[in-house]
C-alpha cells in the first residue's frame, strides 16, 4: 500500500477518494427495481415501523410486480410518484392506483394530472421518513429531484444520469436551465450523497455527488461547452414518445390495463 501511495504521489496522480456514505437507517427499506425495455429504475422506499411505502418512477408494465412486492413485504403503498412526465415509457401510477390504495404524485410544473401536485420545498412523508423536493427543470420543465438528507440519497430522475444527463431537445427542455439546476441544487449536496437516476443504459446503478462533480463528461464543462454538447447529441426520439407523453399527461387516471 505504501509503495502504491508513494508511486501515485510521485506521478502527481491523486489516489481515488473513498467518501464514506451514510448507512441507511435500520427502519428504512430501499429497493432498486429495473425495466429492461426502457432501462428505467423504479425505487421502493418504506418505513419498517408504520409499513408506509412510496414508489418513485414506476413503469406501467411492472405495476403488478411492484404491487406484489409491497404485499410480500407487508407494505402499504402511500404514493406512486414520478420525477417527471416520461417520454420513453408509460408510468405505472395509474395502474398502481387501481391495484393499491396509493395516490399519484408529480410536480405541478409538469402539467400532468395527479392526486398530489408538488412544488419546490414541499416534503413527501412516509412513516417518519421524508423526501424533500427540489425543482430541477431542464430535461423537462417539470423535473423534480427527491432528496433524503437523513439517508444521504437523492433521486434525480433524468436531470442527472450517471456520467450523463437528460436530453433537452423536447418537452420544453432547456440545457442552460439543466446546467444551472444541477450545479446549484445537486452538486451543492454533501459530496457523499448517493444519486439514483431514472435510467442507466450501461448497467450502472448509482453514483455520488463527488463522482459526478469530478467525472461527468458533460456537466464538468463550462456552460457554453455544455450547451454545445447538448445541441449536438443527435439522439433519435424515444420510440414510445407519441404514446407515452399523452398517457403520462393523465398519469393518475390512466385507463389501460397492464398486458
Ligand atoms: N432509446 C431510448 C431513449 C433514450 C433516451 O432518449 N433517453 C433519455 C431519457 S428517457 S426521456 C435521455 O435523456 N437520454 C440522454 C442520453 O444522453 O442518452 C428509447 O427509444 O426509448
Ligand atoms: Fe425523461
Amino acid at each position: 500500500m505504501f509503495a502504491i501511495r508513494n508511486t501515485l504521489h510521485f506521478c502527481n496522480i491523486s489516489p481515488i477518494r473513498h467518501l464514506s456514505t451514510i448507512p441507511f437507517s435500520s427502519d428504512f427499506i430501499f429497493r432498486q427495481l429495473f425495466d429492461a425495455t426502457s432501462s428505467t429504475y423504479t425505487y421502493l422506499l418504506a418505513d419498517t415501523t408504520t409499513r408506509e411505502a412510496v414508489l418513485i418512477d414506476p413503469v406501467f408494465e411492472h405495476a403488478g410486480r411492484d404491487a406484489q412486492l409491497c404485499k410480500d413485504l407487508n407494505l402499504n403503498l402511500k404514493y406512486a410518484m414520478n420525477t417527471h412526465m416520461h417520454a420513453d415509457h408509460i408510468t405505472g401510477t395509474g395502474v398502481l392506483k387501481k391495484l393499491t390504495k396509493c395516490k399519484s404524485v408529480i410536480s405541478k410544473a409538469s402539467g400532468a394530472d395527479a392526486d398530489v401536485h408538488v412544488n419546490e420545498t414541499d416534503v413527501v412523508t412516509f412513516g417518519r421518513h421524508k423526501l424533500q423536493i427540489f425543482a430541477t427543470p431542464g430535461h423537462t420543465n417539470g423535473c423534480i429531484t427527491y432528496y433524503s438528507p437523513e439517508q444521504g440519497i437523492a433521486f434525480t430522475g433524468d436531470t442527472l444520469l450517471i456520467r450523463g444527463c437528460g436530453r433537452t431537445d423536447f418537452q420544453e427542455g432547456n440545457s442552460e436551465m439543466l446546467y444551472h439546476n444541477v450545479h446549484k441544487k445537486i452538486f451543492t449536496l454533501p459530496p457523499a450523497t448517493q444519486l439514483y437516476p431514472a435510467h442507466d443504459y450501461k448497467g450502472l446503478t448509482s453514483t455520488t455527488v463527488d463522482e459526478e462533480k469530478r467525472l461527468n463528461p458533460r456537466l464538468t464543462k463550462s456552460l457554453q461547452e455544455f450547451v454545445k454538447i447538448m445541441d449536438n447529441l443527435n439522439l433519435p426520439y424515444p420510440k414510445m414518445i407519441d404514446k407515452a407523453v399523452p398517457a403520462n399527461k393523465v398519469c393518475g387516471v390512466f385507463e389501460l390495463s397492464p398486458q
